[in-house]
C-alpha cells in the first residue's frame, strides 16, 4: 500500500465523474472510501468501478460513520446545501467541496451560519477546493483515478478555516497526485473565468456556428476545428450552473471580447483601409503572445516539442505495436494525438518528443518499416 497523507475514512457525496474519480484514486491508494449519491445508478456504477463502497449498508450507516473527510462532489447549485448538511451530520469531519466556482458557495455557507442553520464554528471545518482537471463527459462511467495526476488542485482557505481543515484539504489533492495551489475564493473565480469558463463559452459559440453548416463544409474539418471545439461537447446542465454562479467575472471578460470583435469586424469590413493589415497582424501576434504564456504539461514552462508523424493502417493492434516500438527506441513520449479522416483506411499518429530526439526516433521507426512523414 502506498503511503498516504489521509487516513480515512473518506465519504464522497456525489459520485458522478469527479466524485467517482476521487473515489477511484483514493481507493487505489488503500484509503477506505464510502459513496453516496441521490441517484442509485450513479452510486452503483461508482461502486462497481472500484471507487469505494456505498454508504448505508449494515454497520456503515450514516450516523455511525466518523469520516476524517467528506468530499462534496455535487453540482454547484446544491454544493453549499450538501456541505452544510455534512457539517451538521459529521461534527468531527473536515468537509471540502470540489465545485468549479468558489465565492458563491462560501457566501451561501456564511449566510447559513448567520441564519443559525449551521452551528457557530462549524464553518472552520469547511474548505473550498477545485481540481483543475476534468473531462467533457459526465457520470461515474467516465471516471479516471489518475485524472488529477500533475494537475493543479486549488485550495481556497477562507479567513475562518482551521489550519487542520486546510491541511486535510491539501492532503486530498496531494494524495491524488495533484499540485496544490492556494488562493482565495475571489482570486480563484477571476482566474477560472479566464482559463476555464471563457474557453468553454468560446468553444460553445464556435461550435454553435456549425449547427446549420452544409455537409460539404463539415467534411473539410481538420484539427483546428476539432481542437477548438472539443469542450463544446460538455454537459450543458453543469455549465449553466458554473456560468451563472460566476457571471460577474465572466461578463468582464466578455466585454473585452466584444471590444476585440468590434475592432476585428471594422478591420475586415475594409481590409484595404490604411493600417488595416497592420491591425490584423497585431491581433494575430497578440494571440501568439497569449498562447505562448500557457504553461506546458505538469505546470512546467511551455516547450516546443518536435512532432514525428506516422501513418498507420486502420487495423487492430497497430497503435499498440507503434507504441511498443517507440518504447524500445527509448524515446520518451511527451504527447500523442491521432487523426482519422472519414472514408480513409489509414490514420495519422503524431508523436511529440523532445526536439533533440526526433531524428533518432524517425530513423528507428523507419528501420522498422513504419511510414514516417518527413
Ligand atoms: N466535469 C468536470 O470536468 C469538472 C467538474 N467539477 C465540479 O465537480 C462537481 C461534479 O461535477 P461532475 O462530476 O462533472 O458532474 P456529474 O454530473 O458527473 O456528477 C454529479 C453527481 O452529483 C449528484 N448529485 C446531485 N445532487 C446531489 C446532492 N444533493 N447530493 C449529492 N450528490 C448529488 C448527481 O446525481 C451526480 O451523480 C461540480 O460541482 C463541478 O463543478 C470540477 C472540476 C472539473
Ligand atoms: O476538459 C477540459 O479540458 C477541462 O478543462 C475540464 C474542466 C471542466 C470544469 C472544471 O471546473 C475544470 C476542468
Amino acid at each position: 500500500m502506498t503511503e498516504t497523507h489521509l487516513h480515512g475514512p473518506v465519504l464522497i457525496l456525489g459520485t458522478g465523474l469527479l466524485g467517482a474519480s476521487v473515489g477511484l484514486g483514493l481507493s487505489r491508494l488503500g484509503v477506505d472510501v464510502l459513496l453516496s449519491d441521490p441517484s442509485p445508478t450513479a452510486q452503483a456504477i461508482a461502486q462497481d468501478i472500484g471507487a469505494g463502497r456505498i454508504l448505508g449498508g449494515g454497520e456503515d450507516d450514516a450516523a455511525a460513520l466518523q469520516p476524517q473527510l467528506v468530499v462534496v462532489a455535487a453540482p454547484p447549485d446544491v454544493a453549499a446545501a450538501v456541505v452544510a448538511d455534512a457539517l451538521r451530520t459529521y461534527p468531527e469531519a473536515t468537509v471540502v467541496d470540489i465545485a468549479s466556482v468558489k465565492a458563491s458557495i462560501l457566501a451561501a455557507l456564511r449566510q447559513a451560519a448567520d441564519a443559525g442553520e449551521i452551528a457557530p464554528g462549524d464553518l472552520s471545518r469547511y474548505v473550498g477546493t477545485h481540481p483543475m482537471a476534468g473531462r467533457e463527459k459526465s457520470g461515474p462511467a467516465a471516471a479516471r483515478g489518475e485524472l488529477f495526476t500533475a494537475m493543479p488542485w486549488v485550495v481556497c482557505a477562507h479567513a475562518d478555516a482551521s489550519p487542520a481543515a486546510v491541511r486535510t484539504a491539501a492532503d486530498l489533492g496531494a494524495d491524488l497526485g495533484a499540485t496544490v495551489v492556494r488562493m482565495d475564493a475571489a482570486e480563484h473565480d477571476a482566474a477560472v473565468a479566464l482559463v476555464s469558463h471563457f474557453p468553454q463559452i468560446a468553444s460553445s459559440l464556435l461550435a454553435s456556428r456549425l449547427m446549420n453548416a452544409p455537409a460539404h463544409a463539415l467534411s473539410l474539418a481538420g484539427n483546428g476545428l476539432r481542437d477548438t471545439t472539443r469542450i463544446a461537447a460538455s454537459d450543458p446542465r453543469l455549465w449553466i450552473q458554473i456560468l451563472s454562479h460566476n457571471a460577474p467575472e465572466v461578463v468582464k471578460i466578455l466585454h473585452g471580447l466584444r471590444e476585440d470583435l468590434n475592432r476585428l469586424i471594422a478591420t475586415l469590413e475594409d481590409p484595404g483601409a490604411d493600417g488595416a493589415l497592420l491591425d490584423l497582424a497585431k491581433l494575430m501576434e497578440e494571440g501568439n503572445a497569449g498562447q505562448a504564456r500557457i504553461p506546458g504539461k505538469h505546470g512546467s514552462p511551455p516547450r516546443a516539442f518536435a512532432v514525428v508523424t506516422v501513418i498507420v493502417d486502420d487495423r487492430p493492434g497497430q497503435i499498440a505495436r507503434l507504441l511498443a516500438d517507440v518504447g524500445e527506441a527509448g524515446v520518451n513520449l511527451e504527447d500523442l494525438r491521432m487523426d482519422h479522416s472519414s472514408g480513409h483506411q489509414v490514420g495519422m499518429v503524431e508523436l511529440s518528443v523532445l526536439p533533440g530526439r526526433s531524428e533518432e526516433l524517425t530513423q528507428y521507426l523507419s528501420d522498422r518499416q513504419w511510414k514516417v512523414i518527413q
